[in-house]
């Protein structure tokens, strides 16, 4: 049987969306009010996952914004928020530390390859994701660990964070340059379950570790190459 946590800082969201699951999951989703920007709501997170279905498989690390308005909370939510999930996540789920090993999929984007003006501090923050998942995963002590990192670089995708960045009409600076955005918002976008397809695979393929997977409307989804120095 599978059990899902979601973990958000929205309450009021993670609430409605774990009882839409339940008219078919019925109590095998629960919701956890969380704040990956602040440790110790991290930590009371995972430990509560960890108390109810005794032990951690597969984290999804998703939590993100785009806010150029706060470039410093940027990186920490989105970049610091996922090295805090993961650190965490860890000491449940190393297998030589009583876990059973697993895998942590991190939410990058394609703007941490490709650089946009409109907004550094995501960039900056997302190219971090990808860093961080590639030297994660080459750590030599994966064969004692067993944990496998993984992280998504998807296009635009069609959510509710691209909606927000527009009702806003620029007013609080999510985006340098307004214009610039609402004519990229207006481009085809992937829908979020072209991206759960690719989160799934990395679950299936053990192979995969350290892979930076882009996702885009222009094709198949594909491991990004890097040049080997
Ligand atoms: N929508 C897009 O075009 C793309 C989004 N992404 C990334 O995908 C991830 C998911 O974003 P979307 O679903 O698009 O946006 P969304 O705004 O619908 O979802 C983001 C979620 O993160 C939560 N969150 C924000 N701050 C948090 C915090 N401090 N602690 C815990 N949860 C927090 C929000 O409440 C929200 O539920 C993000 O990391 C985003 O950067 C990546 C590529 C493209
Ligand atoms: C082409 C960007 C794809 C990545 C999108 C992403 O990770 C999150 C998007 C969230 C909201 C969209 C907000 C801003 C996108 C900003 C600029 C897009 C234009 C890029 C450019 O060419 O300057």
């Amino acid at each position: 049987m599978q059990l899902v946590i979601i973990a958000d800082i929205d309450a009021a969201k993670g609430t409605s969306t774990t009882s839409e699951l339940a008219t078919e999951y019925a109590d095998n989703v629960t919701f956890i009010e969380c704040d990956v920007t602040n440790q110790e709501s991290v930590e009371d997170t995972l430990g509560k996952a960890k108390d109810t279905y005794g032990r951690l498989d597969i984290i999804s690390n998703n939590a993100g914004a785009m806010m150029e308005n706060d470039p410093i909370g940027t990186i920490n939510l989105n970049l610091c928020g996922v090295i805090r999930v993961a650190a965490v996540a860890m000491s449940y789920m190393r297998a030589d530390k009583g876990g059973s090993g697993g895998i942590i999929i991190n939410t990058a984007s394609l703007t941490g390859v490709k650089p946009s003006y409109n907004c550094p501090a995501y960039c900056a923050s997302k190219s971090g994701v990808i860093g961080f998942t590639r030297s994660f995963a080459m750590n030599p002590d994966f064969d004692l660990h067993k944990v496998r990192m993984n992280c998504l670089c998807p296009g635009m995708v069609d959510t509710p964070m691209i909606q927000g960045v527009l009702d806003e009409d620029g007013k609080e600076g999510r985006v340098l340059n307004f214009d610039r955005f609402r004519y990229a918002a207006n481009l085809p976008q992937l829908k979020p379950s072209a991206v759960a397809d690719v989160f799934i695979d990395l679950v299936e393929n053990e192979s995969k570790n350290g892979a930076a997977m882009l996702i885009t409307v222009e094709g198949p989804p594909r491991d990004i190459e890097f040049p080997i120095y």
